[in-house]
């Protein structure tokens, strides 16, 4: 692992009266999984929603690779080398599984041949190869899950923001998806991962960051994290924490 590939410095969003995140910073390193946590309404998402394009940040820079980014539209970022998945997998219905991986080939290239190529290899890197063919909503909810992610690796990003991808998962499929994550991180592609289940958290980040009301919590090794009483008062509150210690 070497230097930050994502430096995120004091950046906030307020909807009305409500500050939905306040003043956070942190770091992606390169080949680094980092971890996202918080409780419901600490600000994940719309972290998420600033780096990725979809909200601009009312302060604050997002830097990849040294340019900042922050307030950037959503293709721009992709093709600044972040891609995305999203919470609810929304492949093109009608289209076949290789179809669906082309798509994102046309944000860098015009080269037809060179773009199925690519799709094809992804399908394969997910385990899809069979249902190259298949269209897209003839495939199960784990399947269109892995296109979704597969989806997102065709736009080549060199990071990748990953939204609560077990979801609705059986645990032996969030195990394959565990292990595919790893592999995402093995093709050079660094990931900063929201997810509810601890145990795939655990298994994955190499850190974790903990949000909560908007603020940057903790930031450090999983089990030290998950232990910190600031974090557990987060997510269970003060008196448990009281009666643990
Ligand atoms: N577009 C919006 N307009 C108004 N308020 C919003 C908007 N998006 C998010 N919020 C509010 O901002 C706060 C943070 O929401 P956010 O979705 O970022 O949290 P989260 O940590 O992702 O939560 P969850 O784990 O439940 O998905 C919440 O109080 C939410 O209601």
């Amino acid at each position: 692992m070497s230097g930050s590939l994502l430096e995120v410095n004091g950046i906030s969003k307020r909807f009305g009266g409500l500050q939905a995140v306040k003043k956070l910073s942190f770091n992606v390193n390169e080949g680094e999984i980092l971890g996202l946590l918080g409780p419901n309404g600490a600000g994940k998402t719309t972290a998420f929603n600033m780096i990725a394009g979809f909200h601009k940040p009312d302060e604050g820079t997002i830097k990849l690779g040294g340019h900042n980014i922050a307030g950037s539209k959503p293709w721009e970022v992709c093709r600044a080398g972040i891609g995305r998945t999203f919470q609810l997998s929304k492949p093109f219905g009608d289209l076949t599984v290789v179809e669906n991986l082309m798509v994102g080939g046309f944000s860098r290239s015009s080269d037809r041949k060179r773009i199925r190529a690519a799709a094809e290899e992804i399908a394969a890197f997910l385990g899809l190869e069979r249902k190259g063919d298949t269209e897209a909503h003839n495939l199960t909810a784990f399947d269109r899950r892995k296109l979704e992610l597969g989806r997102a690796l065709s736009t080549q990003p060199r990071l990748l923001l990953m939204d609560e991808v077990v979801a609705g998962a059986t645990p032996n499929e969030a195990s394959e998806m565990v292990e595919l994550v790893k592999k995402v991180r093995a093709r050079g592609v660094s990931v900063l991962i929201v997810e509810h289940v601890m145990k795939v958290i655990m298994a994955l980040s190499d850190r974790v960051i903990v949000l909560d009301y908007g603020s940057l919590i903790a930031d450090g090794k999983p089990k030290d994290v998950v232990t910190s009483p600031e974090v557990l008062k987060a997510y269970f509150g003060e008196r448990y924490v009281q009666a643990r210690t």
